[in-house]
């Protein structure tokens, strides 16, 4: 009820935990804080929060225009609603070295369990894009460095993405990779890789934990859990998928309202109000309702009926 009762610190450590585990992190992108309890009960194992998401729900595209007060609300909103771990779209830091240490601050009281950093110059686009730009090493190193300066608690992930390999090749990602674990990034995300072989290459080149963006109409084939498993990569997101699926969806039904004047025929297909109150755990603010309201001072009953 209100929120988890798991902290943030617990998160975090779940986060590293599972990230040694040897066995894939499955975090769907939670595109509402409603749908965070829907990717927990259904076993996945955390829930990432997607830069893209937030922009596009504002109907804005992904090129950092989201501020960071935007981002660190939604992920506050979205951490609060799972008792799993959450790894957080930062894009590029939100400006210099100094504006990375804000968000990390900003982030890290939001409660999430991670957060990455990219080496895109600013403005910065989709990382499944052509025509993106990065900095120079040193920019980027220094950013990860600031994040890493920044956080108070230890437990906080810093992951470290690279564009570069959309700019400059397979080579040039696997250095870039090692020279961001050098500088201190807690895991690896190498943004756009084309092939199994080329996760398996960041594999081989890093020693933390790697992440494989499973992000629909982009650069990557849509590989299983078990191709990525194979090739050592320790988390997979889904990022847009939620939204993508949502949005398919309404487009559809809304055009058979506007046709037909009515959802009748689509009812069957909604969530329905039972399974709505499930995911927002509606019965316990009933039995808080209760439980506060039927309180009783001796020899009289407060609020509820007789109050
Ligand atoms: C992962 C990503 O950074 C995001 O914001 O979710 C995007 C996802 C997308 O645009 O499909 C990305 O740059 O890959
Ligand atoms: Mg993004």
């Amino acid at each position: 009820m209100l929120s988890t009762s798991v902290t943030p610190n617990e998160k975090r450590k779940a986060l590293r935990a599972g990230l040694a585990s040897g066995t894939l992190q499955r975090f769907p992108g939670a595109f509402t804080p409603l749908s965070a309890p829907l990717i927990q009960q259904l076993g996945f194992e955390g829930a990432y929060i997607s830069g893209a998401v937030m922009a596009a729900e504002l109907g804005l595209p992904d090129i950092g225009l989201t501020t960071l007060t935007e981002v660190a609300q939604r992920g506050r909103e979205i951490s609060r609603m799972t008792d799993l771990p959450t790894l957080i779209d930062a894009d590029t830091g939100f400006g210099e070295a100094m504006n990375v240490a804000r968000a990390v601050h900003e982030l890290e009281d939001a409660g999430v369990s991670g957060l990455h950093l990219e080496d895109q110059v600013n403005p910065k686009r989709c990382g499944h894009l052509d025509g993106k730009e990065v900095v120079p090493l040193d920019h980027a190193v220094q950013r990860i460095a600031a994040a890493v300066a920044a956080r108070r608690d230890s437990d906080l992930l810093i992951m470290a993405r690279t564009d570069i390999r959309g700019v400059a090749g397979l080579e040039a990602a696997k250095d870039r990779a090692k020279a961001l674990e050098a500088a201190g990034a807690d895991a690896i995300f190498p943004e756009a890789m084309a092939t199994l072989e080329e996760f398996a290459a960041i594999r081989e080149a890093v020693d933390v934990p790697i992440l494989a963006n499973m992000t629909e109409f982009g650069k990557s084939a849509l590989f299983t859990h078990q191709q990525l498993q194979d090739v050592g990569v320790n988390i997979a997101i889904h990022p847009v998928s939620l939204l993508r699926i949502a949005m398919g969806a309404i487009e559809r039904e809304l055009g058979v309202l506007a046709e037909t004047g009515t959802l009748e025929g689509a009812v069957e297909r909604m969530q329905t109000r039972a399974r709505l109150y499930e995911l927002n755990d509606y019965a316990a603010y009933s039995a808080f309702d209760e439980g506060v309201f039927d309180f009783e001072v001796p020899g009289r009953l407060i609020g509820g009926a007789h109050g």
